[in-house]
């Protein structure tokens, strides 16, 4: 009499697939409700192909404003890089006002998700010339941005210093790609106790003259829409990024899914979106756009599991 052991027939990929969930370990806060995800089981198997690889193949990519820092705290907006500078100590009241005015103007332009890339590509470079002309004309002084990041809100996202320090740790490269003032992101950082050496920073830097007065913005200008063209500039070129195919990459805006553009032969790439506001009226986009979705979530919970994961 001959016994037939069923799984022998199962095709392979099956007692693969089978095989692949026993030896995962499940990420709880991925069933946050906090979380959207498009497609859960490429979500896993991504994660996993970078665990397989790897600290040693990973890189990871984030925009700074609203991504790692919070949107918002108490019920009120946390400030953007740009919007530290709106200090007493660096500006006058005029400056203060145009300033505001130009983001009450530009801002809800930037997150319309009615308007096209294209359409808003022009209006965000009129925006950013704008402000930082302005503030050329304020004459700030370099060494009054410590203090005025100080005495700002100025906040990073609730888990950011788990978040730096495993990297550190694992010496994995946290690129920090932001359209932002990089001068005034340092001092964040710096500010918190996580300028490790691992953090590489590609931004709108400030040129002072020999006395420590703004002068002017160094190179070419980065705004939300363009950061494709910094990531091939700028960030391809950075030797501690070289030879890590795999990418986790963090951004609250749709432009920032360019910032891996620079990455040769990317091999994983996992994109997570903070959705921070015009919730409803960007979901679906965000969801179509990004692998992991994170609605309205002030912390660092999800990209930490997942590092845990990973590097574990
Ligand atoms: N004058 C400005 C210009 C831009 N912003 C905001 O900063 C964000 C850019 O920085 P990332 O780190 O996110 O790349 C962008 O989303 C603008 O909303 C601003 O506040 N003031």
């Amino acid at each position: 009499m001959i016994y037939q052991i069923p799984w022998i027939y199962t095709p392979a990929r099956t007692v693969l697939a089978i095989w692949h969930q026993l030896t995962k370990t499940p990420i709880p806060e991925l069933a946050n409700c906090s979380v959207l995800m498009r497609e859960r089981s490429r979500v896993e198997e991504t994660i996993h192909a970078i665990q397989r690889a790897g600290a040693g193949s990973l890189q990871v990519i984030a925009d700074f404003d609203m991504t790692l820092t919070r949107f918002a705290h108490n019920g009120k907006r946390v400030p953007t890089t740009h919007n530290t500078l709106d200090s007493q100590l660096l500006i006058n009241e005029d400056c203060t006002r145009k300033m505001r005015k130009l983001l009450s103007i530009y801002y809800p332009i930037e997150i319309d998700a009615s308007l096209s890339v294209e359409e808003k590509l022009p209006l965000m470079v009129e925006w950013w010339t704008k402000v930082h002309e302005l503030l050329i004309q304020q004459r700030i002084r370099k060494d009054m941005l410590a203090q005025a990041v100080k005495e700002s809100s100025a906040m990073l996202r609730d888990g950011y210093k788990v978040f730096f320090e495993r990297l550190a740790e694992q010496q994995v490269p946290l690129l920090i790609f932001s359209a932002g003032v990089g001068d005034v992101l340092e001092e964040v950082i710096r500010q918190n106790h996580v300028f490790h050496p691992n953090v590489h920073i590609v931004s709108n830097y400030m040129d002072f003259d020999q006395t420590g007065v703004l002068q002017a913005f160094k190179g070419q200008l980065i705004h939300t829409f363009n950061k494709r063209e910094g990531a091939l500039s700028h960030a391809a070129g950075l030797r501690e990024l070289q030879g890590r195919p795999n990418v986790l990459l963090l951004g609250d805006s749709l432009g920032d899914l360019t910032m891996a553009d620079g990455v040769a032969e990317p091999q994983n790439v996992l994109t997570i979106g903070f959705l921070n506001d015009q919730v409803e009226e960007r979901k679906e986009s965000y969801v179509n756009s990004f692998d992991i979705v994170l609605v309205k979530d002030e912390t660092m919970d999800v990209p930490n599991a997942i590092l845990r994961h990973i590097t574990s």
